[in-house]
């Protein structure tokens, strides 16, 4: 199968448990829950989304024929060094794309796998790091896996925290909303956790310093 890519590059995890540690991210085009297109945000299934995942025009991006040729692009980003070779498939919304094929051969260059997702899809089998984020009034798939990253607050009752603070996810996030209220999304965000021990304020970290 081929693969629509926005953008590869090389920066640090902004967000979670991994934040600071170097990674290419290869961000897939396309999105099941919103189109990207402004004019229908308002309508869409996911309706706070910070990122542009329309097209394949970014830095890197584009169409690959094969998991081979995306792997070897992937590989080709990547500036670390030897040790430790990370790489976070997000998008949009990664699981319409990423498959074994390219575990396979993101694997076979030295590299783990890790992905952002919205939890609507299941999770192919072999990724080494899934980081699930839930989207009120859509459903939760992937109930498992190594973090729960929560936007939050979300108005809707049903993606309060407590909804979630059982699954067997290693860690339990808050990431406050971007946008016109961040700050005082984070305010709600770090009283919650403070209040909520189980659950911890994950910042976008990239964002706060200015790096992709
Ligand atoms: C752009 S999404 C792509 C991956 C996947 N579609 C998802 O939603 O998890 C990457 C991460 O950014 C988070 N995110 C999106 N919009 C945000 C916002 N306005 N403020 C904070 N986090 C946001 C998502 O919840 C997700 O954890
Ligand atoms: N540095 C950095 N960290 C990130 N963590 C999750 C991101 C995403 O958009 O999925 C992201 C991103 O876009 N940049
Ligand atoms: S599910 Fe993820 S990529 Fe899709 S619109 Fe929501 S935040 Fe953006
Ligand atoms: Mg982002």
């Amino acid at each position: 199968m081929s693969y629509a890519v926005k953008e590869l590059f090389h920066t640090l995890q902004g967000e979670g448990a991994q934040a600071g540690r170097a990674a290419v991210f290869c961000r897939f085009s396309g999105c099941n829950l919103w189109s990207g297109r402004e004019e229908d945000r308002a309508g869409a299934a996911c309706r706070f989304c910070d990122t542009d995942f329309v097209g394949m025009d970014g830095e890197g991006g584009g169409r690959f024929a094969s998991a081979e040729a995306l792997a070897d692009a992937i590989a080709a980003t990547w500036a670390g060094g030897d040790a430790n070779r990370y790489v976070v498939f997000t998008g949009g919304e990664p699981l319409l794309q990423l498959d074994e094929a390219l575990i396979a051969a993101a694997h076979a260059r030295g590299f783990e796998v890790a992905v952002e997702t919205n939890g609507t899809l299941p999770a192919p089998a072999g990724i080494d790091w899934i980081c699930v984020s839930p989207k009120a009034g859509n459903p939760l798939v992937q109930t498992s896996g190594d973090e729960l990253k929560l936007v939050f607050p979300q108005a809707e009752a049903e993606a309060a925290p407590e909804r979630f603070s059982d699954l067997p996810f290693r860690h339990h996030f808050l990431q406050p909303m971007d946008g016109p209220e961040a700050a005082v999304h984070t305010a709600a965000a770090v009283a919650y956790c403070r209040a909520n021990a189980r659950w911890r304020l994950s910042l976008q970290t990239h964002k706060i310093i200015g790096i992709p």
